[in-house]
């Protein structure tokens, strides 16, 4: 597939509501065409004309639920083959937040096959046209709980943590090339995702609650200003200074080839 007008294409998954809806606006002002992708083909047929009205871009709503792998795999073909793409924003989650000893089989799978699954196989589809160019951005949204777990998010928390561990190893591998891998981390966000979570957005304390505008926003100014990764709403940015120095210790920490003297072997 070509875009005839070799305009750049952003693509962002899970784009019919909430962070990724106001990514298509932002993206959309920064003068991308867009393609949006999600099941609900009325919010994103909707949001693909209101936007492209508002900023004067093309906008092509793809339907597809990226739990299933006919669909992920149609999505991997635009991404390999489109040509245009040069955002890859992987923003589709699902949370089900709930003690994993209560969550079924089917909860725990669908958060991982779209969390964890999806986004890593629309990543390794993009990354060769992206190497290739030497030129290309991927914005993987993971979460504040990628570095924290709570009794009711053991699933979920560990989705975000393979996405902030498979981002930082894909910024190490592409170090050297043009393409970029921004890893964001919000914290509570007023979308759709909690009272689908089992956690209704009414239940949680409004002053940490951010608006999806000021998560994307701080996102976005945070990859202007070259961050890599982007903690929106985190004052104080020396905390993943001292956190990314105590993890740098404990791995090598770790290299000492001997069980640690207070096991008292040997
Ligand atoms: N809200 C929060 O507090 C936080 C959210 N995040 C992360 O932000 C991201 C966006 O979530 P948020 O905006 O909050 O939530 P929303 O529920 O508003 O948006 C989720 C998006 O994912 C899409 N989606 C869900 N299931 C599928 C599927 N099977 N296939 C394709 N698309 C799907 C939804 O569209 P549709 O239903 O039409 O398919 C929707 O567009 C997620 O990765 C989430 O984990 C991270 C930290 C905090
Ligand atoms: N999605 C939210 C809740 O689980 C989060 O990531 O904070």
């Amino acid at each position: 597939m070509t875009n005839p007008s070799s305009k750049k294409v952003a693509l962002i998954t899970g784009a019919s509501s909430g962070i990724g809806a106001v990514y298509a606006d932002r993206l959309a002002a920064r003068g991308y065409d867009l393609i949006l992708v999600a099941r609900r083909a009325d919010r994103l047929e909707a949001l693909c004309t209101q936007i492209s009205k508002a900023h004067g871009i093309k906008a092509e709503p793809v339907v597809a639920d990226l739990t299933k792998d006919q669909d992920v795999a149609r999505i991997e073909t635009i991404l390999a083959t489109h040509g245009d793409v040069h955002v890859l924003v992987n923003n589709a989650g699902v949370a089900r937040l709930a003690p994993a000893a209560q969550t079924s089989a089917n909860d725990a799978l669908t958060q991982i096959a779209l969390n964890i699954t999806a986004l890593t196989r629309l990543t390794q589809a993009v990354m060769p046209a992206f190497v290739a160019r030497n030129q290309g951005l991927i914005i993987n949204i993971a979460s504040a709980l990628a570095v924290h777990s709570l009794p009711i998010s053991a699933i979920y928390s560990g989705t975000k943590a393979f996405v902030l561990q498979y981002s930082r190893g894909l910024q190490q591998e592409l170090a050297e090339t043009g393409v970029k891998v921004q890893l964001v981390l919000p914290a509570a966000t007023a979308t759709e995702l909690w009272d689908l979570s089992g956690v209704p957005l009414a239940a949680l304390n409004k002053e940490t609650l951010m608006t999806t505008e000021h998560m994307v926003d701080a996102a976005l100014a945070g990859l202007d200003q070259g961050e890599m990764i982007t903690w929106p709403s985190v004052a104080d940015a020396s905390l993943w200074d001292k956190y990314e120095a105590a993890r740098t210790e404990l791995f090598a920490g770790t290299q000492a080839g001997t069980p640690a003297p207070r096991y008292k072997i040997g």
